[in-house]
């Protein structure tokens, strides 16, 4: 989860890949309605993506016999509870970075729908993992190996699973 060009795309895959399990997008699965609003420069809304969100709950469902990493901004705790309904065993995890360097990240990145305009909306709406939510937060302002390596070593710490031996 976070905010648009806080990682989730990148960091998300590569977590997959080192665990060898299924990889989503939830960019993929949103109707074209969403993408053009986001592309027009308007936020989505809680009406907009309670289907999306619906979607993506399947997904996970049908993925937790095998466990999968789904990249997806979540950015409300209302949407998250959603998710967890449907997919009892999710676990989060918050890529999170300040404004200055996601909006860094943003503008240099090339050929995706959603303008960096829509960033200030994305921080509004964001709702930090709460207390009692199970997940982890790490800073993005750091190496997508070293993201990966401190997250893999929150699921099990006894794994070593480093980069070199993945
Ligand atoms: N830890 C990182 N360090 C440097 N660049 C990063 C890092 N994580 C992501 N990026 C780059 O930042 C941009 C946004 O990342 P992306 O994965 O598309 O974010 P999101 O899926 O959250 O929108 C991409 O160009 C990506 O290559
Ligand atoms: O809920 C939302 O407002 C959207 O899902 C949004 O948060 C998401 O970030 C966009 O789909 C852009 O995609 P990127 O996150 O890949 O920039």
């Amino acid at each position: 989860m976070g905010v648009s060009g806080s990682g989730k795309s990148t960091v998300g895959a590569a977590i997959a890949q080192r665990l060898r399990v299924p990889f989503a997008d939830a960019d993929d699965f949103h109707p074209p309605e969403n993408i053009a609003k986001m592309a027009s420069g308007r936020p989505l809304d809680d009406h907009d993506r309670q289907p999306w969100l619906n979607t993506l709950g399947g997904w996970l469902a049908e993925h937790e016999h095998t466990g999968a990493v789904l990249s997806c901004s979540a950015l409300k705790r209302s949407y998250r509870d959603l998710l967890h309904r449907r997919a009892r065993g999710v676990r989060l995890l918050h890529l999170s970075g300040s404004p200055e360097v996601v909006e860094a990240r943003l503008s240099a990145r090339a050929g995706h729908f959603m303008p960096p305009s829509l960033l200030r909306s994305q921080f509004a709406t964001l709702e930090p993992l709460a207390p009692d939510e199970q997940g982890t937060t790490i800073d993005i302002d750091q190496d997508i190996d070293a993201i990966v390596d401190r997250y893999l070593a929150t699921i099990d710490p006894t794994s070593n699973l480093t980069k070199e031996s993945a």
